[in-house]
């Protein structure tokens, strides 16, 4: 385990410009360690199977030699041809079948590696700081790590395995060559340099492309999800919003082809030029067998299938280089993808059940906050006191910095200044743990069945999972549902039927209940409830929460008057706290908020 886990900061400082190709076996290592891990069965079998092709492809230029030198021998007879003619037959048939077994193998192959790498992406991405989640350059390198897991480990398949079958093939010429003729293989490796150099050069150029891109894909992408998702679907249609984001779409999209445009262009040309040199020089090559021949160094038979050798080699040549360049490109993805694992080393696995002890106070000493890439800290010198079984209220104006703290307190940020101690001990170092269950202002509407969405994990427990929705009042509403607890919230998935606002809240609010934790915090719990039922989960709080800790956080005064002591936030800082009576004796900002809201309803 690493000492201090790797941040995205890390990983643009250590970024070098891929200029050279030094980089390439570590890249080629790496990736072959990704589709061993993933499949080496299928990799195995693929790869055997191309290389068969591959010297299948040489065995029929030797047989064919054979064949003619049989046909053009004096007193050749149809069964003297027969055994030749025999074999090439089997030799071809043999090869189409293990086109068709390598075909499968590789569709199963290029699926598990998909599916490995993108399981080891979302196990850092569950595993790394939120913090990291705050910067823009998080997501360009999750997406690029997303590509080199998804389409691009499939590019690095094909590649390995076209690279296979090529050389296999190209060392089957060549060991042809090489018998009839060895001063031809100069000249063919001439051949190869310049597409060598040129497919260097259009790789480095495409992978930069697909870098630069990223950011204007993610817009794309983004401006896509509005008119294909259900949430916001609903808004393009109140506001009218189609024409604009549609034209927005089509501008993106126009930067981006121009961009693509000019890569692509760019590419074209050095290929021909590339093309262009190695055609010059494999009509050097042929005019050298053809001499060859005219002064009897060859035979007709031997320079016959020397020819074929070397229109087969000059394929095989081509791609090689096609192998060789989309392995280059898929492996600079691949390094994407490996960096972005290595920000998974050094954390520790969060909510991984570990229970910490019972606590009797959790303090907040000093505490200061400040967002990746954020100016103004969102906290301040914050200190702050829970004691087990209290009702602890937090309460300011929007912006204060409430939702701030109560993610601190609940180990999902650590703080920049100060610390959160757990009965003294600092819980910097401490995953996310079942001790705490947090409640999000804009909780999560899991496209699951009900009994999922309040048992989670544990879900099996049918007995607490409606105990727990009995206590957030959501049992009649679900037992009445088309299949009770197991019907699918949402509309998303097939069956899926949907709740409204308020119903939902209380599906969150049993998962509170759900998961027996001695600390709770509650973000705005009862925005969405209607006055009677919020009435009634203040008045029984503390007997729902009896024993536990419970830090709630409420715009709505009147609901947090019977906590044991509130903490008035404002611009980050605690500006006030006490019980009710106390702040109000104080006649400081809560009594005027206070009073304001109160005044509203009189
Ligand atoms: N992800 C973020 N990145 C940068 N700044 C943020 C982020 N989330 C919140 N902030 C800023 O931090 C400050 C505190 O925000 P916070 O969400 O804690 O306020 P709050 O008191 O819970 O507000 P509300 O009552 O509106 O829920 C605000 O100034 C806000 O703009």
């Amino acid at each position: 385990m690493a000492e201090k886990p790797l941040t995205i900061e890390d990983l643009i400082k250590s970024d070098e410009e891929p200029k050279d190709w030094r980089q390439f076996p570590r890249l080629m290592r790496a990736s072959f360690r990704l589709v061993w891990r993933a499949a080496r069965r299928e990799f195995v079998l693929t790869t055997t199977l191309q290389i068969f092709s591959g010297v299948a492809m040489a065995g029929q230029l030797l047989i064919g030699r054979e064949l003619l030198t049989a046909l053009f021998a004096e007193g050749a007879t149809l069964a003297s041809l027969a055994p030749w003619v025999a074999a090439a037959l089997a030799l071809a048939t043999l090869m189409r079948f293990a086109a068709f077994a390598e075909q499968e193998q590789s569709t199963i192959l290029r699926e598990l590696v998909q599916q490995h790498a993108q399981g080891r992406i979302i196990d850092v991405t569950a595993r790394i700081a939120l913090e990291e989640f705050e910067s823009a350059e998080f997501f360009n390198r999750l997406r690029r790590a997303t590509m080199g897991s998804g389409m691009r480990t499939m590019q690095l398949v094909q590649g390995i395995v076209m690279l296979a079958r090529s050389s296999a093939a190209a060392v089957g010429s060549l060991v042809v060559l090489v018998l009839l003729q060895p001063l031809l293989l100069p000249l063919l490796a001439l051949t190869a340099l310049p597409l060598w150099l040129v497919t260097k050069r259009n790789s480095r150029a495409s992978f930069r492309f697909f870098v630069g891109a990223t950011p204007l894909d993610r817009a794309r992408d983004y401006i896509v999800g509005l008119f294909t998702e259900r949430d916001s679907a609903k808004e393009v249609r109140a506001f009218t919003l189609a024409p604009y984001l549609r034209a927005r779409y089509e501008e993106l999209g126009e930067r981006r082809i121009e961009e693509l445009r000019k890569t692509t262009r760019a590419m074209m040309k050095r290929s021909m030029a590339g093309s262009a040199a190695s055609a010059v020089l494999a009509v050097a090559t042929f005019g050298a067998l053809a001499w060859m021949f005219l002064t009897g160094r060859l035979d007709l038979a031997s320079a016959g299938i020397a020819a074929a050798a070397l229109m087969q080699l000059t394929a095989t040549v081509g791609s090689v280089g096609v192998g060789v360049a989309q392995l280059y490109e898929a492996a600079l993805f691949v390094r994407d993808y490996d960096d972005f694992l290595k920000l998974g080393e050094g954390h520790q696995v969060r909510d991984d059940g570990r229970v910490l002890p019972p606590f009797e106070q959790i303090r907040a000493e000093g505490v200061a906050f400040s967002y990746p890439g954020s100016a103004v800290p969102a906290l301040k010198g914050v200190d702050l006191t829970l004691r087990a079984g209290d009702v602890i209220a937090l309460v300011g104006e929007n912006g204060s910095g409430k939702t701030t703290l109560a993610k601190l307190l609940a180990h999902l940020y650590r703080p920049t200044d100060g610390k959160i101690t757990w009965d003294g001990a600092d819980t910097a170092q401490s995953p996310q743990h079942e001790q705490i269950t947090l409640i999000f202002q804009d909780f999560m509407q899991y496209q699951l069945t009900a009994r999922e969405n309040i048992g989670l994990s544990r879900a099996d427990d049918l007995d607490a999972v409606r105990q727990a929705a009995r206590e957030a009042d959501a049992d009649t509403f679900l037992s009445g549902l088309q299949d009770g607890y197991e019907t699918i919230l949402g509309k998303e998935f097939l069956g899926g039927t949907d709740l409204s606002i308020g119903q939902w809240q209380r599906v969150a609010l049993a998962r509170a209940f759900f998961r027996k934790a001695p600390f709770i915090v509650l973000d705005e719990p009862t925005a969405a409830l209607d006055a009677r039922a919020e009435h009634e989960l203040f008045q029984r709080i503390r007997e729902l929460f009896r024993g536990r800790t419970v830090l709630l956080i409420s715009h709505r005064f009147s609901t947090v008057r019977s906590a044991d002591h509130i903490y008035v936030l404002h611009q980050g800082e605690i500006v006030e706290h006490g019980d009710h009576d106390d702040l109000m004796a104080q006649h400081g900002r809560y009594a005027e908020l206070f009073t304001l809201q109160a005044a509203s309803y009189t």
